[in-house]
């Protein structure tokens, strides 16, 4: 059966790093796989993901327009495609609207989890593979490499909380996430996503 998995971590943890590897490990299965992102994977989508990663705006708005890019991502892509039997891979989903708005900036959850039953109130993601590095290791891998957006930005406090979150997460939702140690090099983590891809239900050798 057709699996959604899902990519979630701080800022420079390494989730797109590894994107293409995984995608490429179901491809080899046989498998039919697409790749996204949020917020994003829509035309709408990405128009306001230009919107939400560079303007200011109230934090309820904010969260509200990234389940808006959401329902949209969900109606066009995300639902499509796991009907046909495709395989979804998407950089960042629900638990990243979690993990920064309610984690991040404070949010009150409850308000995120009406937004979420709202959005998608039978569906979650098959798996979600947790980035996990302390905030210095994420500072450092993005320093090296980009323009900062209106997240990247962000004060340490507000990473910490957010990495908190995630991890609160992955505690309470253990059959789902896959927490990743991502301070150890590209090829060890590698190694890891091998084993865990190679043990999901409907991959040879894989649970049933
Ligand atoms: N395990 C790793 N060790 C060292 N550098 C890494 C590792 N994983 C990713 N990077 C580098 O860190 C930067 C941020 O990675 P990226 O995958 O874009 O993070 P994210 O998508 O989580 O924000 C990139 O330059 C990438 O090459
Ligand atoms: C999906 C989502 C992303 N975000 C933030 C996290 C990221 O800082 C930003 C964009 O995510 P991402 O695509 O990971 O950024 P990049 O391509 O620069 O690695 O949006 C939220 O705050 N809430 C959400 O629900």
């Amino acid at each position: 059966m057709a699996k959604f998995i899902t990519f979630e971590g701080i800022d420079g943890a390494g989730k797109s790093t590894h994107i293409a590897f995984v995608a490429d490990l179901l491809r080899a299965q046989g498998l039919q796989v697409i790749t996204t992102r949020e917020p994003g994977g829509t035309t709408l989508g990405e128009a306001l993901r230009e919107v939400l990663l560079h303007q200011k705006m109230h934090l309820e708005t904010e969260a509200m327009l990234m389940f808006a890019a959401r329902r949209e991502h969900l109606a066009q892509v995300i639902e499509p495609a796991l009907a046909r039997g495709d395989w979804v891979i998407s950089d960042r989903f629900t638990d990243a609207t979690f993990a920064y708005q309610g984690g991040g900036r404070q949010l009150p959850l409850a308000k995120l989890e009406a937004l979420e039953q709202w959005v998608h109130p039978h569906l979650q993601p098959d798996l979600t593979l947790l980035f996990d590095v302390p905030l210095e290791v994420a500072r450092t891998r993005l320093d090296a490499t980009r323009t900062l957006d209106k997240f990247e930005q962000e004060k340490a406090d507000f990473f910490a909380a957010t990495r908190a979150e995630y991890l609160r997460r992955a505690a309470q939702f253990p059959e789902r996430f896959r927490v990743i140690d991502a301070t150890r090099t590209i090829a060890e983590v590698q190694q890891e996503l091998k084993q865990i891809i190679s043990s999901l239900p409907s991959q040879p050798g894989g649970k049933q």
